[in-house]
């Protein structure tokens, strides 16, 4: 487990020709401190630099709606995007959203939701959020100490009720959260890597970077994925986890604002890389049309 090298991974970027970048969204790509929760300016440069690069398939995979998300990512038209930590996904902006989640049940909200309620009635500054897959506790705006053991004993709670149901209860930042068995981030980076590996487009490159315990699935998946064996060598594989903390990740970044200096550095490799190409192609054109 050792800090993520900027010159270690930028050399592997560089080195490779077909790619894929999974970015989670809150923790990662803005601080969970931050009160503004849409994307900034530089998070929105940043990725559509990098979405710019014909060798880069980019996603961000997020436990969020997919409304918030077309609505903060609508100027990245070549992201992808996972929602709902992939129970909706996005090839791209110009792609209509598409579920493999089909015929599940939701029968378990009528007995998740009287539970929650009642964690909320008893705890104060905390509310539920329902998304279309998923239903969440948050207790962000509780007193820390008191939301926490609240959010222990809720996620006990509902790890009985629903024992029988098709749904998996998680703890992540400040909410208790529950959704269908399957639907995890793991699931996004498989689909996405097969999809690439089945197209004859394996990537010779793949960063992972997330800070949740949701991300661990993705940091399992894109280590466990076949690669093809058309690749002439083993894929570059970066595994990267926000802060110190035990994680599957191999890597780790300390903040979101070492997070954004890496991809800025890679979107600006890409650039370099792409003015070079563009160099060679007139340097190419003038020679070819000397007589
Ligand atoms: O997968 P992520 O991009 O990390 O998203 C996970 C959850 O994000 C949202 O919750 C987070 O933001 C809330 C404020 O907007 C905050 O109160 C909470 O503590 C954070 O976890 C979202 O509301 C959840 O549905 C996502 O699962």
């Amino acid at each position: 487990f050792r800090k993520l090298s900027i010159d270690y991974i930028i050399s592997a970027y560089k080195r490779t020709s077909k790619r894929a970048i999974f970015l989670d969204y809150d923790g990662t790509m803005v601080p969970h401190t931050s009160l503004a929760k849409t994307p900034t300016p530089e998070v929105i440069s940043i990725l559509n630099n990098l979405c710019a690069d014909p060798m880069n398939s980019v996603f961000i995979v997020s436990g969020r709606g997919k409304k918030s998300l077309s609505d903060w990512f609508v100027q990245c038209e070549n992201l992808g995007i996972a929602a709902e930590h992939g129970y909706f996904l996005r090839w791209s902006g110009m792609s209509d959203w598409e579920t493999s989640f089909l015929a599940v049940d939701f029968d378990w909200k009528n007995i998740a939701e009287p539970v929650m309620k009642l964690y909320t009635e008893a705890t104060d500054g905390s509310y539920i959020e329902v998304k279309e897959s998923a239903m969440v506790w948050h207790h962000q705006d509780a007193d820390p100490d008191f939301g926490s053991c609240q959010a222990k004993e809720l996620l006990d709670h509902l790890e009985n009720v629903l024992a029988n149901d098709p749904v998996a209860v998680k703890r992540g930042q400040n909410i208790v959260e529950v959704k269908p068995q399957g639907v995890t981030k793991g699931y996004v980076a498989e689909k996405v890597l097969s999809k690439m590996i089945a197209s004859g487009k394996p990537p010779g490159f793949v960063l992972c970077i997330g800070d949740d315990r949701s991300d661990e699935d993705m940091f399992e998946s894109i280590s466990k994925t076949p690669y093809s064996s058309s690749l002439p060598s083993a894929p570059a594989i970066f595994a990267c986890t926000v802060g110190q903390k035990p994680s599957k990740a191999r890597y780790y970044l300390d903040d979101t604002v070492d997070v954004l200096a890496l991809l800025q550095c890679l979107a600006d490799a890409s650039r370099s890389n792409l003015s070079n190409t563009e160099t060679q192609v007139s340097f190419d054109n003038v020679v070819r049309k000397e007589p």
